[in-house]
């Protein structure tokens, strides 16, 4: 998967550099590149913002350098084999669609993403009109919170994204097990973990995980989930199908 990111604080990704997300990038499972927005300005201040039409607090990212900056790197981009590629663009926004599992699968099997963090107030919305006529262009938001600016939202998008890819998590079933993963755990929240020692401050790990009875360590995970699913975040158990439902009301 190529990788496009395109802002003002290009230094803001050194995080991408290490862990899994490095990793993957070390054997070619990942390419991402990053863009100095001002690099595609003109003016000796490498002027990126201006003030706002109809006024109001802050300024507005100008659309001529995001414009030049998306163009050049588009066509930077395209891969020989397919002159006609095109990225999907994403723009971490506060008014974007919700970010989830889903939306990180769906992400995963792009062979191209192109990531626009804005900062400011914003990037004028002209942008979107733009390339929304010729690129995928996806506003989403990793939460009900607002940020400085989208860099924040892209280093988690590209993490979830990325852990996702072919070879990238060391046990495969790791994706699977996913709080969120389609399957038997769809949308129930990780239960409990736990490894050595069996003690620890008088903490007892609990007997069924030590027992070596798979099925039952199984029941018990997924009751576990449901439990903490529940507590925490009920809303959820109301996207599990009846099946599902089923079957962890005949074991309680
Ligand atoms: N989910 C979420 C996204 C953002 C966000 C995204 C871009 C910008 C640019 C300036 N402030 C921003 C905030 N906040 N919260």
């Amino acid at each position: 998967m190529r990788v496009d990111i395109i802002s003002i604080f290009p230094e803001y990704f050194a995080p991408l550099d290490v862990s899994l997300v490095g990793k993957a990038r070390e054997r070619g499972t990942l390419d991402i590149r990053l863009h100095q927005l001002r690099d595609w300005t003109r003016d000796v201040h490498k002027t990126v913002d201006d003030t706002p039409y109809g006024g109001g607090p802050g300024m507005v990212m100008k659309p001529e350098i995001w414009g030049e900056a998306i163009d050049a790197v588009v066509e930077q981009g395209r891969p020989e084999a397919d002159p006609a590629a095109l990225p999907r663009m994403i723009v971490p926004t506060p008014s974007g669609r919700p970010f989830t599992q889903e939306v990180a699968l769906d992400y995963a099997k792009e062979p191209w993403l192109l990531f626009t963090p804005a900062r400011y107030e914003g990037i004028d919305s002209r942008v979107m009109a733009e390339y929304g006529s010729r690129l995928r262009v996806d506003e989403v938001s990793i939460g009900d919170y607002v940020l400085a600016g989208g860099e924040a939202a892209v280093l988690v998008i590209v993490e979830a994204v990325g852990r996702l890819l072919p070879g990238v998590l060391g046990n495969a079933c790791s994706v699977a097990d996913d709080s969120f993963a389609p399957g038997a755990m769809a949308n129930l929240l990780e239960g409990p973990v736990y490894t050595k020692p069996p003690v620890w401050r008088g903490h007892e790990v609990p007997e069924i995980l030590l027992s070596g009875h798979h099925g039952k360590i199984a029941r018990w995970r997924r009751d576990e989930a449901f439990r903490r699913t529940s507590d925490k975040r009920p809303e959820l158990l109301a996207r599990l199908d009846s099946d599902a439902l089923d079957a962890h009301d005949r074991r309680v």
